[in-house]
């Protein structure tokens, strides 16, 4: 029996303040008509708008363009579709969800706005920025995000293929707590239910072991390279569970998929490793090569200590060169390193305002970007 069912401690869902869904393609269209699924649509919704009135910020990963977009283009009829064929399906389709999005939220006033990324978004720090930062906004606007794949630009070398892995990377980028993995099945098992009626459920993983992979098809998972399946969504918790965010795989299929995760539902809850703000900081401090160093007076190395932004005024010298979204080491004046960050200028824009306060920046540069590097991308060293 769940913690929810025993009326102990609320469950992960009621608790996380920002959360990512996956919502799979079979969840969404109709496997008969082919067209989006507006019944379960709107019961998530319901779901979704109860979470965002307690507060709770809600991302959405939805799939289902190239299932839409077959039906609209006339491909229904083969088995399976050519790349460039897939590709002119999640263009046609892609319209089709967004709008059955936008009208499933309607009711409650909700509004929803479209990001389509490539697996280089996620990987490239400077996109992943702007991405986030695009992320921030919209959720500050109360606004839900709906992402995608950009499928119609990928090749199958660099596609994810599965949204399992971009849920994830989207977890990671929006900082949330809680990724749910809405799925066919109610969470991982010992073996694949399917075909071992011995399977036992697996309600929490602490820890994702070699032989946890085994279970959901290890090599998959291993390699990266599943499509589908229990590999991916363990692959995606892994990444998920690196960036501070827990992860919870459970059945989207039942008519209220969140009341009923909330009501005691089966799942599995895979725990975080840290906050997702720890795990982010200590991705800074320890993942990243930083390109460059700024040099900074004694005050502003004392506010660093005490967790605020690096603004220009404090900053003597600059080392390049870096781009704008690079990691760099932050020194004192005595050569210590004090920090590492994610800059927000690049060396030349920065060099340019070294020493200005921030009302000053604009006028030299022609736009500003606040602080040099702000409190949230500042790694303090102990
Ligand atoms: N150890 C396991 N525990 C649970 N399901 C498993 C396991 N191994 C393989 N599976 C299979 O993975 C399927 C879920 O993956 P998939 O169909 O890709 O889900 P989705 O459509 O939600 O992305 C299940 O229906 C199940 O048959
Ligand atoms: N991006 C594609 C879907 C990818 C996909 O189907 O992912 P998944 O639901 O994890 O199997 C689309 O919108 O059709």
């Amino acid at each position: 029996m769940s913690p929810a069912q025993q009326g102990a401690e609320p469950g992960p869902l009621a608790t996380a303040r920002r959360i990512v869904f996956k919502v799979g393609s079979a969840l969404l269209v109709d496997a008969e008509t082919g067209a989006a699924n507006h019944a379960w649509l709107k019961a998530f919704c319901d779901d979704a708008a109860a979470l965002r009135a307690r507060g709770q910020q809600v991302v959405v990963v939805s799939s289902g363009a190239v299932a839409l977009g077959r039906r609209r283009l006339g491909l229904t009829g083969r088995k399976s579709l050519t790349l460039p064929e897939k590709q002119a399906a999640a263009a046609a389709g892609q319209s089709l969800l967004m709008r059955a999005w936008e009208e499933a939220f309607e009711p409650h006033a909700i509004g929803v706005a479209q990001i389509l990324m490539t697996r280089d978004d996620t990987e490239t720090r400077r996109r992943w920025l702007n991405a986030r930062a695009t992320v921030e906004t919209l959720l500050g606007l109360g606004v839900v995000p709906v992402v995608n794949e950009n499928d119609t630009v990928v090749t199958e070398e660099i596609r994810y293929g599965d949204n399992d892995r971009l849920a994830a990377r989207v977890a990671q980028l929006a900082g949330a707590d809680l990724l749910v993995l809405l799925s066919d099945i109610d969470g991982l098992y010992t073996a694949d239910p399917r075909r071992d009626p011995a399977a036992a459920h697996l309600p929490v993983i602490s820890e994702i072991t070699a032989q946890i992979e085994a279970m959901a098809g290890g090599a998959n998972a291993a390699s990266g390279v599943g499509t589908g399946g229990m590999a991916t969504k363990i692959a995606a918790a892994r990444i998920a569970r690196a960036a501070g965010c827990a992860t919870l795989i459970t059945l989207g299929s039942r008519p209220h998929p969140l009341k009923a995760i909330e009501e005691g539902g089966k799942a599995t809850l895979i725990d975080a490793g840290a906050s997702p703000a720890a795990a982010y900081k200590a991705w800074i401090a320890g993942s990243l090569a930083p390109q460059g160093w700024v040099s900074v007076d004694a005050g502003a190395a004392a506010a660093l200590a005490k967790g605020k932004s690096l603004l220009a005024a404090g900053v003597r010298a600059v080392e390049g060169p870096f781009d704008k979204g690079d990691a760099v080491r932050v020194r004192d004046d005595t050569g210590r390193e004090v920090a590492r960050g994610l800059i927000r200028y690049d060396s030349a824009d920065a060099h340019r305002i070294a020493g200005l306060r921030s009302d000053a920046i604009e006028a030299e540069l022609g736009f500003t970007e606040g602080p040099m590097i702000h409190a949230d991308d500042l790694a303090v060293a102990d």
